[in-house]
């Protein structure tokens, strides 16, 4: 067993996992778009309407927002979520043991001579990204070098969409007390009681550092989510009219998915100065 190379429908890195395990990742946009350990349902959700297409967002995996999020703190950036998602990365370094452990690891990198021309974004970069796919968890870890000789600020987010059962039954713990943005009604300074339930469009950008656990009982289980290097965590479902309104997911497809994201926006953009570099990292553990 070892990893392959593939194109179908897009380059990039896929393995087999003991009997019934699969990972995945595009070089588009560096995106992770499979983890199901072996003997499980699978944890990263991709939806069948999504395009695969150059320059296409890919809808469903770990997309990387980066430099800006959503439409940026101006509000008016274009593409949504910033250029990073829609460049084809380069692939650095493939390194598995799935024979002995079940891991693979992939790196990939990009920098201003890759993604060209961003009259948005003028600035001097590397970034660079490693998935970690293991029995165990899924690692996710972005750098991003200021090699320039003048202060870059950007926002970014791990943009992970996970499968669930169902999602009007999960519930989300580890957000308790945490204050929030809420997207959807435009209200700032939100203050989240107890346990996170999805019961329409949700939206929301939380203040928040630590740990978060979906319980998943039409599964049985729950997911794990920790991370490092982040001051936000958004959680996000379309839910009915939104799913409808979007061409590449499926009517139907809110139901199973979940998105929680490890970010720096809004009011946390990342600073750095000449020769200075920022970490950030997200972890899925299935329990
Ligand atoms: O459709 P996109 O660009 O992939 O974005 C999906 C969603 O991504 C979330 O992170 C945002 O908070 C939502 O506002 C947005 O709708």
């Amino acid at each position: 067993m070892a990893h392959e190379i593939t194109d179908n429908p897009l380059r990039g890195v896929e393995a087999a996992q003991g009997q019934s395990g699969h990972y995945g990742i595009f070089d588009q946009g560096a995106q992770v778009w499979s983890w199901r350990p072996d003997g499980a349902e699978p944890v990263i959700w991709m939806s069948e309407k999504s395009w695969f297409a150059d320059s296409q967002p890919i809808r469903g995996g770990v997309p990387i927002c980066f430099p800006w999020f959503g439409p940026g703190r101006s509000g008016d950036l274009q593409p949504l979520h910033g250029f990073g998602r829609l460049q084809t990365w380069h692939m650095s370094n493939v390194k598995d043991t799935l024979d002995r452990d079940g891991r693979l690891i992939v790196e990939y990198t990009l920098d201003e001579s890759m993604s060209g021309d961003q009259p948005n974004w003028p600035q001097r970069y590397e970034a660079w990204f490693r998935a970690k796919f293991t029995p165990e968890y899924l690692g996710l870890e972005l750098q991003i070098d200021n090699v320039g000789d003048e202060d870059i600020t950007f926002d970014e987010a791990l943009h992970t969409y996970l499968r669930v059962g169902d999602v009007t039954k999960i519930s989300i713990s580890g957000l308790d007390g945490a204050t929030y943005f809420d997207k959807v009604t435009g209200e700032e300074g939100q203050v989240q009681s107890g346990d996170l339930t999805v019961a329409g469009e949700t939206d929301r950008v939380y203040e928040s550092t630590g740990e978060v656990t979906i319980h998943d009982p039409a599964l049985g289980r729950d997911l794990v989510i920790t991370k490092s290097g982040s001051a936000n965590t958004v959680i996000w479902n379309p839910w009915i009219d939104k799913a409808a309104a979007m061409p590449d997911f499926g009517d139907d497809e809110w139901q199973q998915m979940i998105c929680i994201e490890a970010a720096n926006a809004l009011g946390h953009p990342v600073t750095l100065r000449p020769g200075e570099s920022h970490h950030l990292k997200q972890r899925i553990t299935l329990a």
